[in-house]
């Protein structure tokens, strides 16, 4: 095993996830995000707003082909959406790869979002209600890609520390 690909809709966690299982196993993580970011020198926030959010698709492609190219063992955590573009999520197949979904269910995901949506532009200027409903619909057309990991834990209603160790029951 090489890769350890952490997927699933904005809030299920892949950030901190991805995290906290990189300091039980050792194996370094990877933020897709913070892998733009540090490339583009803007944030993601930035790159929405200035160059649209296409353009932050290519670049995410790129930098998941990039990750994935590297000899490294690594735990990555991808960005919501970049299992839905590109055919990335025909990437999560291969062998090199163990790819997991992070599943998590509308309240949770709402109630993780809704004081931590600033950073995120596509839900940055919605209000309450409005927000709720988008995470519903978007969720539901995205989970055709999410259901393309090889494997999926649910994280409603689990620490941290429970979610990894789920994570670490897959890995063993
Ligand atoms: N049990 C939990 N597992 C993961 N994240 C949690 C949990 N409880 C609360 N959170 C919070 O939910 C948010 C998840 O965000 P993040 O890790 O950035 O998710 P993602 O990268 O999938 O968008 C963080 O603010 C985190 O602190
Ligand atoms: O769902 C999406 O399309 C996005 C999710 C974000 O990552 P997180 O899932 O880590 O918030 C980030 O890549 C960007 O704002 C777009
Ligand atoms: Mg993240």
């Amino acid at each position: 095993m090489k890769k350890i690909i952490l997927l699933g809709y904005m809030g299920c966690g892949k950030s901190t996830i991805a995290q906290n299982l990189s300091k039980t196993t050792n194996i370094p993580f990877l933020d897709l995000d913070n892998c733009i970011e540090k490339k583009a020198n803007l944030s993601i926030k930035e790159i929405f707003e200035k160059h649209g959010e296409i353009y932050f698709r290519k670049l995410e492609h790129e930098m998941f082909v990039e990750l994935l190219q590297s000899s490294e063992n690594s735990i990555i955590g991808l960005g919501g959406g970049t299992p839905c573009y590109a055919n990335n999520h025909e990437l999560l197949k291969r062998d090199d790869v163990v790819s997991i979904y992070l599943k998590a269910s509308i309240d949770t995901l709402y109630n993780r979002l809704v004081y931590n949506k600033s950073k995120r532009p596509l839900i940055a200027n919605m209000d309450e209600e409005e927000m709720r409903e988008f995470i519903a619909k978007h969720l539901f057309d995205r989970s055709f890609y999410y259901n393309h990991a090889q494997h999926k834990v649910s994280v409603d209603d689990k620490t941290v520390e429970e979610t990894v160790q789920d994570i670490l029951e897959i890995l063993a």
